[in-house]
């Protein structure tokens, strides 16, 4: 088994226990009533290449990474640095997560949420929109193209954005196919955990022109950042790099500064 496989294992006996407690028809109908979410879309498209700040407080290649007693706050950091969106890990067993978290997060910041996780039902994204999820993020290698196409056809149905996320080729095109707006290139490799980065460079200019393209993982400072605006990105997704910094504003900050930097490349949007 995978590690990707093994997560999603895990992933779909908390999803029993939590639809046992919480009926789907219940959920869907509380879900409903909450605020719509934001035009991430509108966003993303912004001047300058976004940071995508995550919280996260220990993952399965690097075991614990930081305590985060309070990601309110340090969600409040990343909003302060600069931020884009705020990507909040919401799986428990693995990188410690949770929708408690989520909650806290959207209690404390006004930018968009991408609810974080391995989402293989309906069930999660009724959940996500109805803690406040403004994207949803699909990992292609998680999910059957049927699931993947219904799963984002339900993310975009309730309004909100789905982050797809891809680590090959034959991955983009199966996004592409599915219709994608946004896709994400992890330069983790989910089955090994291998990071390479080329991987965005090697994927990215093969997209539409107008596909929103995310470069996740790996981003460690500045430099990461403007090689993956060489090779178009409109945003990084970044976690470790910012949970360990010390000064996540500062951290997000010295990234944000060099996203909008005249020097740095971008697509004109
Ligand atoms: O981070 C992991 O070890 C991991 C393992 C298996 C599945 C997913 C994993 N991470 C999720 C992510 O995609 C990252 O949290 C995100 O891209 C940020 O990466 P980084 O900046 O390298 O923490």
């Amino acid at each position: 088994m995978t590690v990707l496989e093994s997560i999603i294992e895990g992933v779909r006996e908390d999803l029993a226990v939590r639809e046992a407690e919480l009926p789907f028809d219940v959920l869907r109908a509380k879900a409903a009533k909450v605020a719509p979410p934001q035009d991430v879309m509108a966003v993303l498209r912004s001047p300058g290449v976004g940071v995508i700040a995550e919280v996260k407080r220990r993952s399965p290649s690097k075991g614990a990474l930081a305590e985060i007693p309070e990601p309110a706050e340090l969600a409040a950091q990343y909003e302060l640095g600069g931020a884009r969106a705020i990507s909040v890990l919401t799986e428990q067993r693995r990188f410690g997560g949770s929708l408690a978290d989520f909650d806290a997060v959207r209690a404390a910041v006004g930018v968009p949420l991408l609810r974080k996780d391995f989402i293989v039902s309906p069930y999660q994204v009724h959940e996500a929109r109805l803690h406040g999820a403004d994207l949803v993020l699909l990992i292609v290698a998680a999910l059957e193209q049927n699931a993947l196409v219904s799963l984002l056809d339900r993310v975009e149905s309730l309004g909100m954005t789905a982050l797809v996320e891809v680590h090959t080729a034959e991955e983009a095109d199966r996004a592409l196919e599915a219709g994608a707006s946004v896709i994400g290139v992890n330069a983790r490799n989910l089955h090994t955990l291998e990071v390479d980065k080329d991987v965005f460079g090697r994927i990215a200019p093969g997209l539409p022109f107008e596909t929103i393209k995310i470069a996740e993982s790996g981003v460690t400072g500045p430099g990461d950042l403007m090689s993956y605006a060489g090779a178009g990105a409109d945003a990084v997704l970044v976690g470790e790099s910012l949970v360990t910094s010390g000064d996540p504003k500062v951290a997000v900050n010295k990234l944000v500064t060099a996203g909008s930097h005249p020097a740095c490349p971008r697509p004109s949007r």
